[in-house]
This record gives structure tokens, C-alpha cells and sequence, in this order.
């Protein structure tokens, strides 16, 4: 008979879940991915469903990773929320089963899942991509995958300098008030951006906030949000004189209207930079488009259940 599945919270999650870990699963994986080898790894373009009558949507995110023996899936609920809803705008649940016998093995939050593994994504982005010299920070946004990304961006990379940007200040005043490090808040997104080498881009935004003209040469965008083929973060500016990466090639065609909207061509997938079959041209201005992959979730997810069995 099978086992009844682990149940793991938010703050299970959390606490099992370890940048030292996961960043090393995820080049991994994304590596594998992008080889396209479909007796190794299936993961289709997510399923969206858009809830019209609340400006949300559902997405259905499952991987299966043949050798690493992993088959989840994540259900993720994204909405644009009112300015100061108290309710998170992106939540989620992940489900691992047993690739053999087919019974869930463990249902756990994919919150912190999601803020994690997609922080984790953004800073392999910036370690290959960023310039040689990177001493100045930005980041747009104060919500749940700001936080996440300032975590391991200052975690792993030496910044001299860390600057954010929030549509209200009170907010970002928020944020840097939960936080140990110094961080300058900033009155505009120019402000903020100007002479920066890394800028992450992680708000709910539907129209460009960020604009090619004050962008550095040779910077570094992380472009988090704008997960719909209608929604920008970056101007055309942007996102034609810089070389895009993305994270699938047919997520991006189908998804992000950073790319659909400006024309603009995705030169690689991270995962092909990885592998070696693309370079990273850091001396030029550089985006990763990240939208978010099931296989993402589910190493995290099986990371997650192997130190809690390590524990029990
Ligand atoms: N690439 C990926 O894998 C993932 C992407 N996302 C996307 O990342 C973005 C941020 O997600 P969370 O941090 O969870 O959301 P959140 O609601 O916690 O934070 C959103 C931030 O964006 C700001 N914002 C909202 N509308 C804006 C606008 N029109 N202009 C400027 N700022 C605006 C809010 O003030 C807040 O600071 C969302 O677009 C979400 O869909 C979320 C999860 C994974
Ligand atoms: O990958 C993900 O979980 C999401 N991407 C956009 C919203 C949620």
C-alpha cells in the first residue's frame, strides 16, 4: 500500500530550502532542458487560465525528469492585486508523485518555492551575464520576488552599492526597513537605474517601466515580471539593443510580451549558455526574459522532500 504524502508548509518549505543547494540543481537542469532530449525531460509550455472577473489567472506547471526519478507538477494562482492588498499576488502548491507507482508522495507550499527558485534563476543569469565589475544593484519592485532576489543577489555577488525602486515609497521604506543591509530607496525608476550594472525587474507592471535610454552599456537585466503575452516591464529600446537570453524558448514565444510585442529575438536559452553551445556576451546589455519553468519547481520540490527525509 503507498505511504500517505508529506505535507509541508510554507515555513517547512522555507526553512528546507537552501540557495547552496538549489543554484547548483538548477544550472543543472536548465542545462538538460535545453538539450531537448524528450526521454530525459518533458515539460510542455504551462496551461494558463485567466479568472476574467478578478484579473487573475491559474497556471498548471508539470515536469517529469526520467533519470533524477522526479514527476510534479506546480498549480500557481497569479493576480494583479489592488495597491496594499494584504493578499500575496502569486501563490502556489507543488505535488511530487511517485514516477513509477503514480500516488502523490508530497504536496507542499509552492510559495516559497517560487520566490526562491526564481531568485536562484536570476542570479545564475547574473553570474554569467553581469559585467566583470558589478557595483551597483537595482531593484524594481519591493514585493515577494524582490525580496527573494535581493536575498541571494546579496548573498552572492559583492555590491557596493544597493538601490530600489517601488511605485510607493512607503512600501519600499517597508522593505528596507525588514532588511540587515544598506539599501538607498529611490523617487524614480531613472533614478534608480541610472549607472546601474545589475537591475532586476520584479513588479506587476502590464506597460514598460524601465527604458532603454537610461540603461548602462554592458548592463545586466534580470526581467521578472510581465508573464503575459500583453504585459511589458522593458521598451522596445530596450529589449532590440540589448542580447536577450530566456529561460525556454517556447515559453518566451508563447508568453512574454517583453519579446512578442518588440520583435525582439531570444538569442539563447540559459541553459544553452551553460552547455557551452551559446556564449554570454557580457560586455554587452543583456536580458534574461525569466518566466518561470515546472522543471524549476520540481528539482526544488524534490530537494526540498530529501533533506526533510533526511531529517526524519
Ligand atoms: N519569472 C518567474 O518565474 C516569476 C514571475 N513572477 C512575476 O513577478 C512579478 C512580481 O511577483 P511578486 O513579487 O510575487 O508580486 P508582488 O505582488 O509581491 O510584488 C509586485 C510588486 O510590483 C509592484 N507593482 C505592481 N503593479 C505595478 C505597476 N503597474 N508598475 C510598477 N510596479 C508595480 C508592486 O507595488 C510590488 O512592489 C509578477 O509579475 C509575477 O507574475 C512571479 C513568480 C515567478
Ligand atoms: O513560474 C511561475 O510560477 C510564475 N511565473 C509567472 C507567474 C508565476
Amino acid at each position: 500500500m503507498c505511504e500517505s504524502p508529506v505535507v509541508l508548509n510554507k515555513h517547512e518549505v522555507e526553512r528546507l530550502l537552501c540557495y547552496d543547494d538549489l543554484i547548483p540543481r538548477l544550472e543543472s537542469v536548465m542545462g538538460k532542458f535545453s538539450k531537448r532530449d524528450s526521454s530525459e525531460i518533458i515539460q510542455p509550455v504551462r496551461s494558463v487560465v485567466p479568472i476574467q472577473h478578478h484579473n487573475g489567472f491559474l497556471g498548471v506547471m508539470p515536469a517529469y525528469l526520467a533519470a533524477e526519478g522526479i514527476l510534479s507538477t506546480k498549480m500557481v494562482t497569479f493576480y494583479q492585486r489592488a495597491e496594499g492588498s494584504s493578499l500575496p499576488s502569486t501563490q502556489a502548491t507543488v505535488l511530487l508523485f511517485h514516477p513509477e507507482h503514480g500516488n502523490v508522495t508530497a504536496i507542499m507550499d509552492g510559495e516559497a518555492i517560487t520566490a526562491k527558485r526564481t531568485a536562484a534563476v536570476s542570479a545564475i543569469s547574473a553570474k554569467l551575464f553581469s559585467p566583470a565589475l558589478s557595483e551597483v544593484l537595482c531593484i524594481l519592485g519591493s514585493g515577494q520576488q524582490a525580496r527573494s532576489h535581493y536575498d541571494v543577489f546579496t548573498k552572492l555577488f559583492k555590491f557596493k552599492e544597493v538601490r530600489l525602486w517601488s511605485r510607493r515609497k512607503e512600501m519600499a521604506q517597508r522593505f528596507v526597513n525588514d532588511l540587515q543591509g544598506p539599501v538607498t530607496v529611490c523617487g524614480s525608476v531613472k533614478e534608480a537605474v541610472m549607472g546601474a550594472d545589475v537591475i532586476v525587474t520584479a513588479t506587476g507592471a502590464s506597460q514598460p517601466i524601465l527604458f532603454g535610454e537610461w540603461v548602462k552599456a554592458g548592463a545586466h537585466i534580470a526581467a521578472v515580471g510581465a508573464c503575459r503575452p500583453d504585459w511589458r516591464e522593458l521598451d522596445d529600446v530596450l529589449m532590440r539593443q540589448a542580447v536577450v537570453y530566456v529561460d525556454s524558448r517556447e515559453g518566451a514565444t508563447a508568453e512574454s510580451g517583453d519579446i512578442i510585442l518588440s520583435g525582439a529575438e531570444a538569442f539563447a536559452e540559459l541553459g544553452e549558455v551553460i552547455n557551452g553551445s551559446f556564449p554570454a556576451q557580457r560586455e554587452k546589455i543583456t536580458v534574461f526574459k525569466s518566466l518561470g519553468m515546472g522543471i524549476q519547481d520540481a528539482v526544488s520540490a524534490k530537494l526540498v522532500l530529501e533533506k526533510w527525509k533526511s531529517e526524519h
